[in-house]
């Protein structure tokens, strides 16, 4: 193995309150893997980010079973005209937003699902991502008049399991689990608590392509496939994750590079047309945005 590479990428826009991008890009045998945890995670979930880095570098990924992948636009919790600019230059059909962000209001969410909609025309997909943060009945009212621009579904709109699965009993709307999923000492307790008609899925926070696809055949739940956003080779594990799959009902959440201001390759896994080829790039490029960092050595170390 050759050493590995930290990298960090500013992003163009603030996302989950981050303006940068940082994580170890790791080489092996099979190709690069990526070692990108949130600054929050601890050593523990650690753990799993690196086996899907490690999985990535020295054993490769099943065959996939379909050779393109379609993926929704991701609108960050930015003002209705952005928004509408971000979906029109997606190209996709399914558009994902952001709501509920700190600071903002209600207000602030109508809009820009209204924006969305209008981007994408009637026969669009809307969904929206509330990250946990509304109470059963906050999550019940908004939901309701948020879906008065018609919603694919809810991806977590409130903390826990049992919250969730009250909000699903209450509404039409459908509801995906992801954070129930992404930091849960077990995700299979998603589909014993009905809390979720959908299972939201990342690569990096489950353990790799392998772990993901036991998580998703246990759970027997329909998955949609997110990024954590990454480079392209943290988004290629996501992308042979999603090509993998037996099934795979809706758009995934793979359509992120462009929230990053640079990527470490020159075939950047860009959507066209609200789709992504299924392929591996090489990091060829990580030199641009090569830093030194102890911290993340450090980091890689305590994880295991
Ligand atoms: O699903 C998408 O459209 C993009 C990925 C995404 O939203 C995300 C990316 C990093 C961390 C959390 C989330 C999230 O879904 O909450
Ligand atoms: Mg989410």
């Amino acid at each position: 193995m050759s050493d590995p590479v930290i990298f960090r990428i500013p992003m163009r826009t603030r996302f989950r309150g981050q303006t940068v991008r940082e994580g170890v890009l790791l080489r092996g045998p099979a190709g690069w893997g990526e070692f990108s945890p949130f600054p929050e995670y601890g050593p523990r979930e650690c753990a799993r980010w690196l086996a899907c880095a490690r999985e990535a570098a020295f054993e490769g990924w099943p065959a996939p079973l379909r050779s393109r992948v379609p993926v929704n636009a991701t609108v960050p919790a930015v003002g209705p005209e952005h928004a509408h600019e971000l979906v029109r230059q997606s190209g996709a059909g399914t558009a994902k937003v952001k709501v509920a962000e700190k600071g903002q209001s209600f207000a602030e969410d109508l809009a820009r699902v209204e924006a969305v909609r209008d981007a994408l025309g009637p026969g669009g997909k809307v969904r929206v991502d509330a990250n946990g943060a509304w109470e059963v009945d906050e999550a019940v009212r908004k939901l309701k008049e948020l879906d008065r621009f018609g919603l694919e579904y809810a991806e977590q709109p409130c903390a826990t399991l049992a919250e969730l699965a009250r909000v699903r009993l209450a509404l039409d709307v459908p509801i995906a689990a992801d954070e129930s999923i992404r930091r849960a000492e077990d995700p299979l307790k998603v589909r014993a608590a009905e809390a979720a008609d959908i299972a939201v899925v990342k690569v990096q926070p489950l353990g790799g392509v392998r772990e993901a696809l036991r998580v998703v055949e246990a759970c027997g739940l329909p998955a949609v496939v997110s990024s954590a956003v990454e480079t392209s080779v943290g988004l290629a594990a996501g992308l042979a994750l999603a090509a993998a799959l037996p099934e795979l009902p809706y758009a995934c959440g793979l359509g992120t590079l462009s929230l990053l201001s640079g990527d470490v390759t020159t075939e950047p896994l860009m959507p066209v047309g609200g789709w992504l080829e299924v392929r591996r790039p090489d990091a060829d490029a990580v030199s641009d945005f090569q830093i030194d960092s102890p911290l993340w050595l450090r980091r890689m170390e305590a994880a295991q």
